[in-house]
């Protein structure tokens, strides 16, 4: 599949908008049939791992694998995803990787994202002409799942811009997944809902986090997420 950027979009005036602040929020990002497929493929396709956080360890596992786990042993761990999260830093949240050369839709996304015409759209937008490729995951929160407070500087891996591309469809801000912003001094700032077919682009030293994802939330959070390169 090809995928075409809402041909209404002014690149002018979200360049404006974006180096206000270093960050933008489109709506009606993608055509609607492209994203609505893209949803569809998240929801119906992909077999998601379990992102988290414990004992000061990035850890990954199948989903079905978690579900294994007796009582006792879901319990013991998430206290322990929750302690580390109350101590600020926490994530329980789906992912998968994009697998490249499968040739199925998110892979297509993926190379659409980085083909040059789709950086150059970002580097008109954003106003940085050294944005040479982008990296991207596919993301599922559930009900509860949450990504504490950060930044996503990692300056080994050249992140300048991260991303996120909104594929619940029919949100409401009451189920959270919020992208929450912050100031240096972690007080909260704004936040933006993840609607359906609408992306945030924002600069990575941007502190900010993924709210909860309400209990009573009817559906899972899903985006496809990841960073602009400078190489
Ligand atoms: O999904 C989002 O809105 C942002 C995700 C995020 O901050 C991250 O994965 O680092
Ligand atoms: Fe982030």
């Amino acid at each position: 599949m090809q995928f075409t950027i809402n041909p209404n979009l002014n690149l002018d005036e979200a360049n404006q908008e974006y180096v206000k602040d270093n960050r933008i929020n489109l709506v009606n990002f993608l055509d609607v049939e492209q994203a609505n497929e893209l949803s569809e493929y998240m929801q119906k396709r992909v077999s998601y791992d379990q992102a988290y956080f414990v004992d000061n360890q990035y850890h990954q596992t199948a989903y079905e694998k978690l579900k294994q786990l007796n009582m006792e042993q879901r319990r013991e761990l998430m206290t322990k995803v929750y302690q580390q999260a109350r101590d600020g830093v926490g994530f329980w949240y789906g992912r998968q990787r994009i697998r490249y050369d499968s040739g199925d839709i998110s892979d297509q996304f993926f190379e659409w994202l980085n083909d040059d015409s789709t950086l150059q759209a970002i580097r008109m937008l954003s106003g940085i002409s050294t944005i040479k490729s982008a990296t991207a995951q596919l993301t599922r929160y559930l009900p509860g799942d949450f990504l504490t407070r950060h930044n996503d500087v990692v300056e080994k891996e050249k992140r300048r811009i991260a991303f996120a591309y909104y594929l619940s469809p029919q949100w409401h801000p009451d189920w959270g997944g919020l992208l929450q912003f912050y100031k240096l001094n972690g007080m909260p700032r704004d936040s933006w809902a993840p609607f359906f077919n609408s992306i945030s682009l924002f600069d990575v030293n941007h502190v900010h986090a993924v709210t909860s994802v309400a209990t009573f939330a009817p559906t899972s959070r899903y985006a496809i997420s990841g960073w602009f390169l400078d190489e």
